[in-house]
């Protein structure tokens, strides 16, 4: 079961993810709550081990900007978060980086891969927000091999919704938080073993 924590912020809950047994951690690039600078994510990051994959996550902006923001943030993925294109996909196709394709579970094209990226991440409507929605929408539907599945887990419906799905990752932020945009280190623990036991 691959897990990523989203959004984090602070050295602390950095360290909680890494020591916990995080996969990938997200660092909000762009408006949000949870926005870190590019610096700030640079920083946050160094003291990543390599095994875990950094996450540059945007939304809301051209491709242009997401390469400056993420090169400057020295991050390995760049998650793309909403209505990028194919062509958007291929104008960071040259960043080397892991590509993270992030969509509301109502989108089309709902099969890794078919924007050329990675990883697929299958989110709620509005990313971010704690949202749940039907997870077991998916079960059944050939998605591919490597995506996550998100919007709205927590502590206590990670497994089910793990069951629902058949998801073999998972991604969250709002379940790992004490308040808006604050991420507490003991869900995070608890969110990782959840995850992890459910598999
Ligand atoms: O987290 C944000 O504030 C955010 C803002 C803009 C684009 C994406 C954002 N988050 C992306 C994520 O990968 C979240 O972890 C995912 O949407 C799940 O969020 P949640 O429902 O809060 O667990």
């Amino acid at each position: 079961m691959f897990v990523k924590i989203c959004g984090l912020s602070t050295p602390d809950t950095v360290a909680t993810a890494v020591g916990a047994g995080a996969d990938a951690l997200g660092f909000v690039l762009t408006r949000s709550p949870r926005q870190v600078t590019p610096e700030t994510a640079r920083r946050l990051a160094a003291a990543v081990p390599p095994h875990v994959l950094t996450v540059g996550v945007v939304a809301g902006i051209g491709v242009a900007e997401a390469r400056e923001l993420v090169q400057a943030a020295g991050l390995r993925a760049l998650q793309l978060h909403g209505a990028y294109s194919r062509a958007d996909f291929a104008a960071v196709a040259d960043l080397g980086l892991t590509l993270i394709r992030a969509v509301s579970y109502e989108a089309p094209d709902l099969r890794v891969g078919a924007y050329g990226e990675d990883l697929l991440l299958v989110d709620a409507t509005d990313p971010g927000s704690g949202g749940a929605w039907d997870y077991a929408t998916l079960r059944g539907r050939d998605l591919g091999k490597d995506w996550l599945l998100a919007g709205g887990l927590a502590v206590d419906t990670v497994a089910e919704a793990i069951r629902q799905s058949a998801a073999p990752g998972v991604d969250v932020s709002s379940g790992v938080e004490s308040s808006r945009g604050v991420k507490d280190s003991a869900l995070i623990r608890e969110f990782i073993a959840a995850a992890r036991q459910a598999a």
